[in-house]
C-alpha cells in the first residue's frame, strides 16, 4: 500500500532546483512536446477557471510522460491586484503522482517551479534564438518572474549591461536591491530596450507596452506576461515583423493575446528547433512567446522529487 504524500515546500524546492541540471531536461521535455507522440507527452491546453469575485483566474495544467513515468499537474491561481496590494500575485501547487496506482507521491510548492522553469525556457530561447554576441538584456517589470528571469540569464549569458523597467521607480529600487548583480534603472521603456539585444518583458499588463519601432533589428524578445486571449504585452509592429516561436502552438491560438489578436504567424515551437526540424532565424528579430506548459512543471517536479528521494 502507498505511504502518504511527501510534502515539499518552498524553501526545500529552492534548495534542490538548479538551473544547471534543470535546463537539459526541459530542453529535452520542449524537444518531447514538439514530437507529439503521446507515448513521449501528454499535455492538453490549460484548463482555465475564471475567479471573477477575485480578479484572477485558476489554471489546470495536467501532464503524463508515459515513458518517463511522470504524472503531473500544476494547479496555478493568478490575480491581477490592485496596486499595493499585499495579496500575492500567483500562488502554484504542483501533485506528482504514481500513473499505476494513482496515488498521489509528492505534494510541493509550485512558486518557485514556476520561476525557475519559466526563466530558464526564456533562457532556452535566447539560446537558441538571440545572437551570439549579444551585449544588453533589458527587463520589463521588476516582480518575481523579472528576479528569476535575472538570476537565469546573468548565470547563462556573459551580458555587459543589464537594464530594467518598472511602472515605479520604487519598485525598480527595490528589485536592484534584491539582484546580485549591477542593474541600470531606466526611466521609461524605450530608454530600456533601444540597443538592447535581449528584452524579456514579464509586466502584468494588458496593453501592449513594447513597440516594435524601438526594438533594434536582430534582438530577441522573451514575452512571458500577457497568457490570457485578450491581454497583449508587444505592438502588432513587433508581433507582425518578427519570427514567431511559441512553447506550443494550441497553447498559443488558445491563450496568447499578443498572437490572437496581431494576427501574427507562428513560424514555430521551441522544440521544433530543439528537435532540427524548423531553423533559428539568429539573424532576425524573433520572438519567443510564453504561456507555460504542464511538461516544463512535470519535469521540474521530478527533479525535484529524485533529488529529495536521494538526499533522504
Ligand atoms: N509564461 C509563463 O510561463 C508564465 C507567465 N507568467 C506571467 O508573467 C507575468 C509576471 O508574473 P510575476 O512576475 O509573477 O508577477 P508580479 O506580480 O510579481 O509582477 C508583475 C510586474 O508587472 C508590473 N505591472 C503590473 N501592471 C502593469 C502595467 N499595466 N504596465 C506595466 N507593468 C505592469 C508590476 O509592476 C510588476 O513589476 C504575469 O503576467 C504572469 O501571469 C507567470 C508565470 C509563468
Ligand atoms: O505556466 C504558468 O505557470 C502560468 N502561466 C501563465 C499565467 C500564470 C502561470
Amino acid at each position: 500500500m502507498a505511504g502518504p504524500p511527501v510534502i515539499i515546500w518552498a524553501q526545500e524546492v529552492e534548495r534542490l532546483l538548479h538551473c544547471r541540471e534543470l535546463v537539459p531536461r526541459l530542453e529535452a521535455a520542449l524537444g518531447k512536446f514538439s514530437r507529439r507522440d503521446s507515448a513521449e507527452v501528454i499535455q492538453p491546453v490549460r484548463s482555465t477557471v475564471p475567479l471573477q469575485k477575485h480578479n484572477g483566474f485558476m489554471g489546470l495544467m495536467p501532464t503524463y510522460m508515459e515513458n518517463d513515468g511522470v504524472l503531473c499537474t500544476k494547479f496555478v491561481c493568478f490575480y491581477s491586484r490592485q496596486e499595493g496590494s499585499t495579496l500575492p500575485g500567483t500562488q502554484a501547487t504542483v501533485v506528482l503522482l504514481d500513473a499505476e496506482y494513482g496515488n498521489v507521491k509528492a505534494v510541493m510548492d509550485g512558486d518557485v517551479i514556476t520561476g525557475m522553469r519559466t526563466a530558464a525556457v526564456s533562457a532556452i530561447s535566447a539560446k537558441l534564438l538571440m545572437r551570439p554576441e549579444a551585449e544588453v538584456l533589458a527587463i520589463l517589470g521588476t516582480g518575481h518572474q523579472a528576479l528569476s528571469h535575472y538570476n537565469v540569464f546573468t548565470e547563462m549569458f556573459p551580458f555587459k549591461e543589464v537594464r530594467v523597467w518598472s511602472q515605479s521607480r520604487q519598485r525598480a529600487e527595490r528589485f536592484r536591491q534584491s539582484v546580485g548583480g549591477p542593474v541600470k534603472i531606466c526611466l521609461s521603456v524605450e530608454e530600456a530596450v533601444r540597443g538592447a539585444d535581449a528584452i524579456v518583458t514579464v509586466t502584468k499588463c494588458t496593453e501592449p507596452v513594447l513597440f516594435g519601432r524601438w526594438v533594434k533589428p536582430g534582438a530577441h524578445v522573451a514575452a512571458v506576461g500577457a497568457c490570457r486571449p485578450n491581454w497583449r504585452e508587444l505592438d502588432d509592429v513587433l508581433m507582425k515583423g518578427a519570427v514567431v516561436y511559441v512553447d506550443s502552438r494550441e497553447g498559443a491560438m488558445a491563450e496568447a493575446g499578443d498572437v490572437i489578436l496581431s494576427g501574427a504567424e507562428v513560424f514555430a515551437e521551441l522544440g521544433d528547433v530543439i528537435n532540427g526540424t524548423k531553423p533559428a532565424h539568429r539573424e532576425k528579430t524573433t520572438v519567443f512567446k510564453s504561456l507555460g506548459m504542464g511538461v516544463e512543471d512535470a519535469v521540474s517536479a521530478q527533479l525535484v522529487f529524485d533529488q529529495w528521494t536521494d538526499g533522504k
